[in-house]
Formats: C-alpha cells, structure tokens, sequence
C-alpha cells in the first residue's frame, strides 16, 4: 500500500495509457505525477512505439559521479563560483567524444556538455551516510565524499527526433521504416545524453581541481526491445543495473538505491526522484511570495547554494514543488523494489545556463575562465642539455600577457607551476593486463579523407582508477593505441604530481621570470599607497576620480615602446595608480610608480617637466645639468605614511584578508603577490607575530560580563576562529578567560577552514550536544555561513569586526551591535 500521495489526474493518465492498443503492461512508481501525453513516474510494455509517451527529453537521466576531493577540503563559496563554468557553452572537441562513444562525429554538437533548462541541473553532494558497505564494494565511495548528480537529457537533440513523429499517436511499427528510423535516432540520442551527461560532471568535476568515477548512469525517459515487448520509460529509471541513483530536490536527501530484480511486474523499473506534487504554473503562490521567501530561493536548509539566475525558474523549481523522497524511499523498500545504500546532501545545485555576457562579465570579475585552458600539460623533452634547459625553468613562473582566456581582464600577470618528472621514476601501470579496457571506433585521420571508413580511433580505460585516454590523431588504429597509451601514462603521471605538487608547495621557491625582485613589504607599501593617493585625490576634490580598492593586486608592467632598449625597460616596472588606465580613474594626470632593478641606467633624456619623479625609497643618482647628485627615499617618512595606509587598508574592504583569513591563506595571498618566502616559513612567520600580539590584547568592553552572564544561564562556550590555536589560547590566557571555555578550534585545529562546517561540528561533538543546539556569533559572513553549513540553531552577526549591518543582516538571524549585547538578548 502507497504513502505517497498520488495526483488523480496522474491515475487517470495512467488508466488511458493502459488501453492504448497493444500495451500489455503498465508500472507505476510513488513518483507518478500528469505529463503532456502520459504519465511520469511510468514503465510501459507495448507490441510498438509510442513516442509520445517518452516525449522529446529523450534520454533524460541521473549520473552520479564520485569525486576525488573529500567534503571537508571543499571551500563552498569558492566552489560556488567556480561551478559557473557550465554557465558557458563547451569548449572541448566534440567530433573526438561523440566518435568515442560510437555516435555520429557531427551528431549536434552544439549543445554538448551543457544542461540546458526546466530542472535539469548539476549537483554537488556529499556523501552523508553509507548504510550497507558490501552491497557498494568495488565503487570505493565512502561517508564524507563529494558526489556530483547530474540530471540531463539529450537536448534539442531530442527534440528533433521527436519532431519527426510527433503526431504519430497511433504508435509506429517496429518494421515500418518510420518506425525503425525513429528508434535508431532515439538510441542515439540517449546515447548522447548519456555522454552529455558525463561531459558536464567532467567539467564540473575539472573546475574543481578533482578526478571523477562514474558510480552510476540511470537514464529515465527511453524505450528498450525486449523480447516480451517494447518497454517504455517515462521518469522511470532503467533499473537492471546495480545502482540506481534517486533525487530528492535541491533541498532534500537523494539517495543511492540498489534494485531489487524480484517483481517482474515492475518492468526493470524504479522511481527515478521524489516527482512533483504542484506543477509549474501552480507554483506562482506556493514560493518567492516574501522577499525573505525569495532570498530564500538560493539557500537550502543544509547550508548549501543553490546557482539559478532565473528567478522564475528557481519559484517554478522550489522543493516544496516535489513530494517527499523520503515517503517514495519507503514505498519502494515496503514494496520491496529496492533498498537504499547511501544518503546524498546537495551542496551546491547548479541549473540553467544563463545570459552569456552577464556571465562572461561575472566570470571576468572573478577571475575565472572558462574551464578551456588546459590546468596542466606535460610537456616531454628529448636532446643534449636539458637539466641546462630545465633548470633555467623549474619552480614558480610569472607570465606577464594578456590572458587569452579571460579576455577582458586587466591582470597582466600569470604564474605557472613547472616541475620536471625523471622518465625513469614513471609511475607502475600494469599495460598489459587486464586492467585496461580498449575499445576502438570509426574515425578519419588527418586529412579527413578516411573519415568514418575504418575503426581506426582508440578509447584506453584504465579499470581501476577510470582514468580515460583517446586517440584519433593518427590514421591507423596501431599508432592510435600507442599514443592512447601515451596519454594514459601522462594523465597518471599528471595525476600523481599535481597531489605531489601540492605537498610540495610548502617548499617550494619562487622564481619568476622576468624576476621582480620587490620585497613583501616594500609590494604591500605600495599597494597601501595607492589607497592612500586615491583617498587623497578624493579628499581634496582635485579630480573626479574612482577610487578602487585592490589591496595586493596591482599591475606591475615593463615599461614597453618608448624606444628604450630592451635590458634597460626589462629592468624598470611600472604601474599606473591613477590615471587613464590606473586602478583609480583620472583623464587629466597619470601618478605611479616605477621601480628600477639595482644598477639600472637610465640613458639621458630631458624635457619639459609635464614628467615629475619623486624617490620614495631607496637610493637614485640623477644627472642635473651635467653634475650628478644623489637622492634618497626621503620624500616621505615610511612609517609615518605607511604604517597608518596599511592600518586603514586593513580596516577597509581590501583588508578582509586580513579579517577573515587564516595564516595560510593570508601568506598564499602574499607570496602570490610577490613575497619572497615558502608558503610553510611565512605561514609560521605570520602565526608568530599573531601570537606575540595575542598575548597583550584586550577583550572588547562588556565582553567579560556577557561570557560570566551565559555561563550564569547554563550556556557552554567555545571559540572558533581563523587564528591559530595557539594564538586564540594565548589570548584566552593573557586575558583569564581561558577556564570559561570549553572548546578552542583554529584553523591549524584539525576542523578544516571556515566557511566549512567543521569547527561547528567539532563543538557539538565536544560537548554532547546536535548543532541544531549551538547559537554561532561571528562578525562576518564567512562565520554565518559556517554556521548555515553546519545547521547550526541560531546565527548572531555582531557590528565590532569588519562587517557592516547591511553585509550580515541578509544572512544572521539577529545582529547585534556587539556580543556584549548577548546578555540583552538572552535575558
Ligand atoms: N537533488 C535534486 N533533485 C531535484 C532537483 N530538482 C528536481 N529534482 C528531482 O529530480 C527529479 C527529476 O524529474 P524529471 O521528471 O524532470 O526527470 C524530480 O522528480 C525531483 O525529485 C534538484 O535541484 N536537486
Ligand atoms: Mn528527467
């Protein structure tokens, strides 16, 4: 007996499609809910073809991918805009995946590897909980992994096929000619949703930095021969496979099932999602009504993200459109359909491609690309001289260009990490057994000419990781397989130095070509300069300027095509603070600054003063009239000009780093920026000059009043913060408050950084208690998301850090002038 409520309308549909002429069996499933021509939620065994019951997503379905990045090293917010990569069309080689998979090389393309609209979408989800180990050995997933869900069709694809036959109500022979060409172009089609569906998690999965393994592809909307029939599927996934993956709604558990193959009657069926409860116009009412409600729309209760530009879409979409997936879980088990294996916690939802230009111009903003340029390339070196060669290129390379991939962004600036790989130090990888599936297919060589005439391209499986090489270079399949095999070498080897690569970062120096030999300090000093011309200029009204902060980011540049030779302007940088093209915006004077190597000659020159230099450190020898004098760096007083820029800077937006970062990533930010240090050396550095701060600091007035009035009230306290541990315990005991906490998190902890839910949960496990119970007071956004990720009880925003009202009060619950306050509000 059913929990799941099942529309009346879905039955009636359903009672129809059973006397259709030559149907011999009908399925239903919790899921079921009206379509256009037939119910959804539906298997149907018929003696011919009935397109209409499949409609035009031909090939729709769910893949579940697993990821090689475990939850706890996932930073939300970063990934959130990294996954708008699929707000752009594909850029891969087409021609190349369809002839891998065996379909037409020229088989529409143009939609490949996006998701398109309705509620297709891209989910990334965390593996919750694993409820039966044996029954998932050999996918060697586990609890805390990410997943992506991918659910998609075949596109416009589809809808072509489906064009060709759309009125034929009466069904279609499977003899007829008609009959037979819809059936080869619909199997195609699924086909083709099936690797559009792979090529969006690849791109998500390579936006991610992350490898990716297919755990399961469960098509829902296709028809299959079968002895006793031709077996329609309508949202019904195609269960006699071993996992079968089930969504929920963005704001809902999706679960993992295994199929049980002992009710025939079920057609080899399963539910497929939890099936819509309210259909897409009679959402209007049911989501968005409130502002709050509509703000809501892109949050989820698990603390996750939902990506969607269009608001219609995310009302149309909203989970209280679909029905319990809980409830449809417990008919299929009671049913004895199937028993689920894991529980999935959507993160992050992706759906919908949006307007390109407003991507393109977000993307820019961000300083993302679009996934096309290559992360990594290996690069094989044969000759005399080459650890000669290699040694003039290994470590950390500046690129000074134009981004051909980010083409409207003004960085200059690139860096690239070159390490060599010893040939003779190649990973094991056993080419000769059976470890290796090798599939070959119909492709054209260069030249075009033996296009599709011979099985000459070559797809390499590696079975155990799922590592996938192709080749269709050559025109023989021989030299095919060698370089497929090649490719597979090269994508283990990547694969092993980027994690080595990673380890190694701690150590690894920085070289830079051209160098820039600019110290830490001296680089912050500028930049905290030019927020201090540009608040100048402002001040004084002596131009309309915009000021704009970008603290750690200016544009160093050789000061090109003004005649100078080459080894002279490759020794002068330059940036232009204000100006026609500076960070602050002036059409009538240009200031910046320009940096010399030691040594540097600047051959004669002199006009009129429309040029005017002034030394701001370190030591110059100027020719005036023929006689040389020395000038020093004394225009300014360094620490009186710049201690108090660097102060304010810190205090302004551009300081957030320095607000809510932690060691680390204030130190990866700084070497990036050009500091001359190991990532683990500044790391350390900078976690001892906050120590050493820690120990005489004060707490905030009120603060001792409000932490002995919760502890009055039965309260249990912690801290969790971005310092180091050490640095928040030399606070607590410089200050004696140390004894009235119960628990102290870092970010050298163990509980991973925030806005990651982990030094929430670390709390609640240390004293007993669910998140649910734990009130999280933070003063900026990144504790409030935290808080959210961890589905802590209550989020309090206080107005004493870096954040103001307006940045908190969307997200906290309550804000509060300061934590002072907390006594006021518990009472
Ligand atoms: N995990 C998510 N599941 C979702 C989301 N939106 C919808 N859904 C589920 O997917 C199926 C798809 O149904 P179909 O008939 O269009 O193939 C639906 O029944 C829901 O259960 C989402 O954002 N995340
Ligand atoms: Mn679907």
């Amino acid at each position: 007996m059913l929990t799941t409520w099942i529309e009346g309308a879905a039955e009636e549909q359903l009672d129809l499609v059973s006397r259709l002429a030559g149907v011999s069996h009908v399925a239903a499933f919790p899921d079921l809910h009206p379509g256009k021509y037939g119910p959804v939620g539906s298997a149907i065994l018929a003696d011919r073809i009935y397109p209409q019951l499949i409609g035009n997503d031909i090939g729709c379905g769910m893949s579940l991918f697993a990821l090689d990045l475990p939850a706890r090293k996932l930073r939300l917010d970063k990934a959130a805009q990294k996954i708008r990569v699929l707000e752009e069309p594909w850029h891969g080689d087409p021609g190349a995946c369809l002839a891998a998979d065996g379909l037409p090389t020229d088989l529409h393309p143009v939609a490949l590897g996006t998701i398109g609209g309705g509620n297709h979408f891209c989910e990334l989800q965390e593996l919750d909980s694993l409820s039966d180990d044996c029954l998932l050995a050999g996918t060697d997933i586990r609890k805390g992994d990410l997943m992506l869900l991918v659910h998609s069709g075949s596109r416009s694809l589809g809808m072509a096929v489906f064009g060709t036959v759309l009125e034929s109500f009466s069904g279609l022979d499977l003899d007829s000619t008609v009959g037979r060409t819809y059936l080869a172009a619909h199997n195609d089609a699924v086909r083709w949703a099936s690797l559009n569906r792979r090529l969006i998690a690849e791109r998500a999965a390579r936006a991610l930095r992350s490898d990716l393994r297919l755990v399961a592809d469960a098509p829902h909307n296709l028809i299959e021969e079968h002895d006793d029939g031709l077996l329609h599927r309508k949202g019904a996934a195609k269960a006699d496979m071993p996992l079968v993956p089930l969504a929920g709604s963005r704001d809902a558990l999706s679960y993992l099932l295994v199929p049980k193959a002992n009710r025939p009657e079920a057609l080899a069926s399963l539910a497929h999602g939890s099936g819509r409860k309210y259909d897409r116009r009679s959402m209007a009412g049911r989501a968005g009504t409130t502002r709050s409600d509509r703000d809501g729309l892109i949050r989820t209760s698990f603390g996750g993200h939902v990506i969607c530009e269009d608001r219609q879409l995310l009302i149309e979409e909203a989970p209280n459109a679909y029905k319990d997936p809980n409830q449809v879980l417990d008919d299929l088990r009671t049913s004895d359909l199937a028993q689920s294996v894991a529980t999935l916690k959507p993160l992050l939802t992706f759906k919908k491609a949006v307007n390109r230009e407003l991507a393109a111009a977000r993307r820019d903003k961000h300083g993302g690309c679009d996934g096309a340029d290559p992360s990594s390339a290996l690069v094989t070196l044969s000759g005399n001289q080459i650890p000669e060669f290699t040694n003039t290129w290994i470590g950390t390379v500046q690129w000074i260009c134009k981004s051909p991939f980010r083409a409207h962004h003004r960085r200059q600036n690139w860096y690239v990490g070159v390490f060599s790989i010893d040939n003779s130090d190649l990973p094991e990888i056993d080419l000769e057994t059976s470890a290796l599936r090798i599939e070959t297919f119909r492709s054209g060589g260069p030249g075009g000419q033996h296009q599709n005439t011979t099985d000459s391209g070559v797809r390499v499986t590696h079975l155990p990781t799922g590592l996938v090489a192709v080749s269709t270079d050559e025109r023989s399949q021989h030299r095919n397989r060698r370089v497929a095999l090649d490719r597979l070498v090269a994508r283990f080897i990547l694969k092993r130095e980027e994690s080595l690569a990673r380890d190694r970062s701690a150590q690894n120096q920085l070289h830079r070509r051209p160098q820039m030999r600019l110290a830490a300090k001296e680089r912050l000093a500028y930049d905290a300069l030019l927020l201090a011309i540009a608040s100048a200029f402002s001040a004084e009204g002596l131009h309309e300027t915009t000021p704009v902060h970008c603290f750690g980011s200016l544009d160093w540049e050789h000061w090109q095509g003004t005649g100078l030779a080459d080894d002279v302007s490759n020794s002068l940088y330059t940036t232009e603070l204000l100006g026609p093209d500076g960070h602050v915006r002036d059409n009538e004077v240009r200031v910046g600054l320009l940096v010399s190597e030691a040594g540097t000659d600047y051959p004669p020159s002199s006009h009129a003063a429309e040029e005017t230099y002034f030394v701001i450190a370190g030591k110059a020898e100027w020719v005036l009239e023929g006689a040389p004098y020395g000038q020093d760096g004394t225009l300014l007083d360094f620490d009186a000009t710049w201690t108090p820029a660097y102060e304010e800077a810190a205090r302004s937006e551009a300081g957030s780093l320095l607000a809510a970062g932690n060691s680390e990533e204030i130190a990866e930010a700084w070497i990036a920026g050009g500091a001359d240090f190991g990532l683990a050396d500044l790391t350390t550095e900078l976690d001892r000059i906050f120590v050493s701060k820690m120990h005489d600091a004060a707490p905030l007035p009120g603060i001792r009043e409000a932490v002995d009035a919760l502890l009055a009230r039965g309260f249990r306290l912690g801290v969790a913060s971005s310092d180091s541990e050490a640095a928040i315990r030399a606070f607590l005991e410089g200050t004696n408050l140390a004894p009235k906490f119960d628990f102290v998190t870092g970010y050298d902890t163990g509980h991973g950084p925030k806005p990651e839910p982990g030094m929430v949960h670390g709390f609640a496990d240390a004293i007993g208690v669910p998140t649910s119970g734990i009130a999280v007071i933070g003063d900026n956004t990144h504790d409030i998301e935290m808080a959210h990720a961890a589905g802590a009880g209550l989020t309090i925003g206080v107005l004493t850090g870096t954040s103001a009202r307006q940045e908190l009060s969307p997200h906290a619950d309550v804000v509060l002038e300061s934590a002072a306050d907390l006594i006021g509000f518990f009472p």
